[in-house]
């Protein structure tokens, strides 16, 4: 069974019918679950909790403690309401599906497509969860927001493309299966930004991109409810994103560089490997590229703030990062991923 937020408001002072839509919904008591500069959103003062503190690592282990924990903490509410960016709703929706509350997704930016999917990303590989019942989107607030955080949105749109890409190859290589359907709706979605972005400029010089980058991401999120998996949005190039966050954690290493900007770069990687393959037009390549320079999200591994030993490193490991077939197949040995990120412009 297919389930999908119920509401979706996107539009300027979203935020200021969050009652009425509470009430619509028969909820009286909502938790809110935020981050330290998104509190002040928090307008109708519900009781909050920042996302930093909650202890959600013990949510996978239901021993008498943790229960307790979670009790303590959630029992009171009838709901949960994430307001804020990735983390912040993500760290909400797993909150929301350990203690079968409903979920209320309420970003602040638009920086990733866990607005409105069922996907929790807090670890790797990521988990399937219940997505929003409804997604509350503040033009007024989102525009507003870092344009790092909106820039990285479009990273995480593009890269359905080579999402879509990877999963139709693992359904010819490796007899996955396969739904056309939710894959072309994810490729479009990524398609009708890049062509917005990429004519912005003699059309509205991207004034409408606030509120296309928070459809696309909610479409997004729907096309991995559609199919029950985060296939369609996240193939090779999420797995080169994740093995970046890999070793940043092991390595200490404090660098800010967003999941969509990494993904963003992800996809001109291997955007750049199906051509070479001959199994993606060059100008799509190249359509990509354009639409990340012009949001100004990062199209090489310096602007990322990373060297170049990074890129080849995150890449020749991508392959461990979860059981997903792309076109990564067994892992591209260095002189491969020294090659394919020459050719793609990333080192
Ligand atoms: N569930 C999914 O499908 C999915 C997919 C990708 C990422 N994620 C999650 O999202 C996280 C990454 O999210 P992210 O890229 O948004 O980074 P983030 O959540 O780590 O940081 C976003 C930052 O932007 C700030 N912010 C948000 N709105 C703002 C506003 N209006 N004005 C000023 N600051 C604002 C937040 O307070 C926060 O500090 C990942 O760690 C993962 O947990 C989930
Ligand atoms: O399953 P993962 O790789 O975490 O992907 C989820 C989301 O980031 C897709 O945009
Ligand atoms: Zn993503």
């Amino acid at each position: 069974m297919i389930t999908i937020p119920r509401y979706t408001l996107v539009e300027n002072g979203a935020i200021n019918k969050i009652p009425e839509l509470l009430e619509k919904l028969n909820l009286k008591n909502p938790l809110v679950i935020t981050g330290k500069s998104t509190q002040k959103y928090n307008k109708l003062g519900y009781d909050y909790i920042y996302y930093q503190e909650v202890e959600y690592e013990r949510f996978g282990k239901l021993n008498d403690e943790n229960r307790k924990y979670i009790k303590e903490s959630f029992g009171d509410y009838d709901c949960i309401l994430g307001i804020g960016g990735g983390k912040s709703i993500d760290v909400a929706k797993y909150a929301s599906s350990i203690t079968k509350k409903p979920f209320i997704s309420v970003p602040t930016t638009a920086s990733n497509d866990g607005i409105a999917s069922p996907i929790v990303s807090l670890s790797v590989p990521s988990f399937m969860a219940e997505p929003p019942i409804a997604v509350v989107g503040d033009i007024d607030i989102i525009k507003k927001s870092p344009k790092k955080l909106l820039a990285s949105g479009a990273g995480d749109i593009v890269s359905n493309i080579t999402a879509v890409l990877d999963w139709k190859l693992a359904h010819i290589e490796n007899n996955e299966k396969y739904s056309e359907s939710s894959a072309i709706f994810s490729k479009t979605i990524a398609e009708e930004l890049i062509e917005y972005i990429n004519n912005s400029k003699n059309k509205d010089n991207l004034k409408e991109y606030p509120k296309k980058i928070v459809k696309a991401l909610i479409a997004s999120g729907m096309a991995i409810a559609i199919a029950h998996s985060s296939r369609p949005a996240s193939g090779s190039e999420h797995l080169f994103s994740h093995s970046l966050d890999k070793l940043k954690k092991e390595g200490n290493i404090d660098n800010k560089s967003l999941h969509g900007e990494q993904c963003g770069i992800g996809t001109l990687i291997f955007s750049k490997a199906y051509v070479e393959e001959g199994r993606l037009d060059n100008k799509e390549y190249h359509e990509i590229l354009k639409s990340l320079k012009i949001v100004k999200s990062p199209v090489n591994i310096f602007e990322l703030g990373y060297d170049e030993d990074v890129a080849i490193e995150a890449l020749c490991n991508a392959h461990k990062l979860r059981k997903r077939y792309t076109i990564l197949r067994n892992g591209f040995d260095k002189k491969k991923a020294i090659d394919i990120l020459e050719k793609s412009q990333i080192i």
